[in-house]
């Protein structure tokens, strides 16, 4: 398999390809099958929490979690890139963090990948201490790189083929390449795939592997709208199959469609760790009613929605002018979130 250079970062790797691991390690409960063309759940996935803050400090790693991070800290330099960051993943769950440029994301990500050293801290990844890991567990992960497979000159099969060499229990490349939609470009080379091609190119690359935990890293960026909804449908179809990923992402429908959880990284901490319906108490928050009346716009921030829509139903007789119910998007909390908490 594609040896791991520590330090050396995954977002710039040499020849920026994309890394994979196999499922030889993977729990029996995890264990899928693949028929031609098709892929069989055999067993549920793992059921993810409902919503939680981000664990506490004083608790251990949990071995037993896809990743587990206790108070990790990463300086560059004096500046704390990472600074006391707890996190807590379960097996099977899609897991997206969020943040702004600079929060401190690709940092965790990449030591959590084995890629990057920490300072201090507990982290355990599948059970294992990144910085110390061995093949076998490196094996298990699938990382696909910002940078992804670029412009080779093998074509799209050969390049499947390849990588799955390196893996004693890789994916089928034809039927790898049938699940990201790219069997009509098996015979095409790397560099004639257009950009979303790529990422698609990608994704098999990080999966051909079978591993158990993938690591995507922004998947979507310089996607068309039909495309992210293909790609949204491959990430779920891996989900039924047990894989556990962890998805860094700067587009907040993107964290909301697929994510079980998010966790949004502000100064190098987590801020906060929910269901996206629930984060920044989005679940809880007053509905914003919006209507029209006597030429001019009201609203009225309401805890009881359905009572305010149907007192005006009765004021104007039927249909009430412009009417809407909001509540807090997704995009709203987080951007209060990540302002200057000053
Ligand atoms: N190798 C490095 N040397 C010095 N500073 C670094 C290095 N890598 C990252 N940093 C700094 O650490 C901070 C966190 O960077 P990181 O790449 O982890 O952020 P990020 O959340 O992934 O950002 P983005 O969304 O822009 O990818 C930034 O201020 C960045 O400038």
């Amino acid at each position: 398999m594609p040896e791991w250079g520590m330090e050396g970062s995954a977002k710039g790797a040499a020849g920026g390809s994309t890394h994979a691991g196999t499922a030889a390690g993977r729990g029996a409960t995890r264990s899928v099958a693949m028929g031609r063309g098709h892929w069989a759940l055999v067993s549920s996935p793992t059921e993810v929490p409902a919503a939680s803050a981000a664990p506490r400090p004083d608790s251990p790693v949990d071995p037993d979690a896809a990743i587990s991070v206790r108070r990790l800290v990463r300086h560059y330099g004096a500046f704390p890139a990472v600074d006391g960051l707890d996190l807590d993943i379960a097996r099977g769950e899609i897991f997206a963090l969020l943040g702004p440029n600079g929060a401190g994301k690709t940092t965790t990500v990449e030591i959590c990948e084995g890629f990057r050293k920490r300072d201090s801290g507990d982290v355990r990844v599948l059970g294992e201490d990144p910085a110390t890991a061995g093949r076998h567990w490196k094996a298990q992960l699938g990382i696909v790189l910002q940078s992804g497979a670029g412009d080779s000159q093998l074509t799209c099969r050969e390049l499947l083929r390849a990588q799955a060499s390196y893996y004693p229990d890789p994916r089928d490349p034809d039927e790898v390449l049938e699940l990201v939609g790219l069997t009509e470009k098996a015979g095409v080379r790397g560099r004639a795939l257009s950009g979303g091609q790529r990422r698609r190119l990608d994704v098999a690359l990080g999966i051909v592997g079978r591993p158990t935990l993938l690591f995507l890293d922004e998947p979507t960026t310089g996607f068309d709208p039909e495309a992210r909804r293909q790609f949204w449908s491959l990430i779920r179809s891996l989900r039924d199959l047990g894989t556990t990923m962890l998805l860094t992402t700067h587009y907040l429908d993107e964290a909301e469609a697929l994510a079980d959880r998010v966790g949004v990284i502000a100064r190098g901490r987590l801020v906060e760790v929910a269901v996206p319906s629930a984060l920044g108490g989005r679940g809880s928050a007053p509905a914003v009613v919006s209507w029209t009346e006597c030429g001019a716009r009201r609203t009225e921030a309401t805890q009881t929605p359905t009572a305010l829509v149907s007192e005006l139903a009765g004021r104007f007789g039927g249909e009430v002018p412009d009417l809407a119910v909001a509540r807090p998007t997704l995009e709203d909390v987080y951007l209060r979130m990540i302002g200057d908490p000053a």
